[in-house]
């Protein structure tokens, strides 16, 4: 098998591609420069499978990944991982934090930097290129354009840089959740504890319409872990909503909500039903709601098919 990721080695990426393929040889890791090259190398059959952030607890969604999920030809997610994000500014041997001018860096770490950047380089200048791993390879260059990089500890190490700072992100209990892509193939068997992920297209715009899509999920009683509303391209005004819900598209509550959906949208874009990354900390088990257990869906369907057969009661 062969697995694509944002590289170069040492990103974020490559470490959550590490955690949802521990098995993977290291040949079987492929770096790609860009969010897009991943799913294009996927498309194409290059790569049997591949990682990319999705979002971050504290910049939110990775706009790259979300406009080829949303538009792109369609891939499935077949699993999730969610990693604690923490950030390095490393530069060449020698240098201190005083000779820091030009700062390279992936733009969701430098947004999750920027208190630290304003208080202690305030002056310095940030750019940002592919990958925090692209910055510190790029800092390691003879003649590089930047004095240092803010990366992961590995991209550091592993480009023989010094770290200046460490923990220079603003919040230390920043995460970052990872999407592992698949073609289009047989879905994961439900856990128990599993994530659907669509992109719902209303058919028009009229008060409440979006109510009306939220009630899908909130009459069987879904629970919505996410809701971005992402321009789709077509003129201002015009969003489609993407949207993550707690449980596998072959329970009956979240197959009945996607088929409300499919009744009431334009288009549904199914991306997926894969276990959930947080199964285990879950922080805030809920109980379901009256009539909506799989138990109670179950029972119901049952009985509609006795009353159409002839049964009364
Ligand atoms: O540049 C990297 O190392 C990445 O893996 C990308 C990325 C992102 O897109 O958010 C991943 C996690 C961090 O939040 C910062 C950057």
């Amino acid at each position: 098998m062969r697995y694509a990721y944002l590289g170069p080695e040492g990103t974020f990426t490559e470490a959550a591609l590490r955690t949802l393929q521990p098995e993977a040889p290291e040949s079987a890791r492929i770096p790609y420069a860009g969010v897009d090259a991943v799913f294009a190398a996927i498309r194409r059959g290059d790569a049997d499978g591949g990682t990319v952030p999705l979002e971050n607890s504290v910049e939110g969604g990775v706009t790259a990944t979300i406009a080829e999920l949303i538009n792109g030809e369609p891939l499935l997610i077949a699993a999730e991982v969610a990693l604690p994000v923490e950030f390095t500014l490393f530069a060449r041997g020698g240098a201190t934090v005083a000779d820091v001018k030009r700062i390279a860096t992936h733009p969701h770490a430098l947004a999750q930097c920027r208190g630290w950047l304003a208080r202690r380089l305030p002056d310095a200048e940030v750019f940002t290129v592919s990958s925090t791993a692209a910055a510190a390879q790029s800092v390691a260059e003879p003649g590089s354009p930047y004095d240092a990089a803010i990366c992961a500890r590995i991209a550091g190490e592993r480009n023989g840089l010094h770290a200046l700072a460490e923990g220079v992100g603003d919040r230390d209990d920043a995460a970052t959740r990872f999407i592992h892509l698949m073609r289009p193939q047989a879905l994961p068997e439900p856990t128990g504890s599993d994530r659907t992920s669509l992109v719902a297209f209303l058919s028009d715009d009229h008060p409440g319409a979006l109510v009306e899509l939220l009630n899908q999920f909130a009459v069987r009683g879904v629970n919505l872990t996410r809701l971005e509303s992402r321009p789709t391209g077509d003129g201002l005004g015009r969003y489609c909503f993407c949207l993550d819900a707690d449980g596998h598209v072959a329970d009956p509550a979240v197959g009945e909500a996607l088929m409300g959906l499919r009744r009431l949208c334009k288009e549904v874009r199914f991306l997926g039903s894969y276990p959930r990354a947080d199964a285990d900390t879950e922080l805030t088990p809920f109980m379901p709601s009256r009539g909506t257990t799989s138990a109670d869906f179950y029972e119901a369907q049952e009985w509609l098919a006795r009353i159409r057969a002839g049964e009364v009661g």
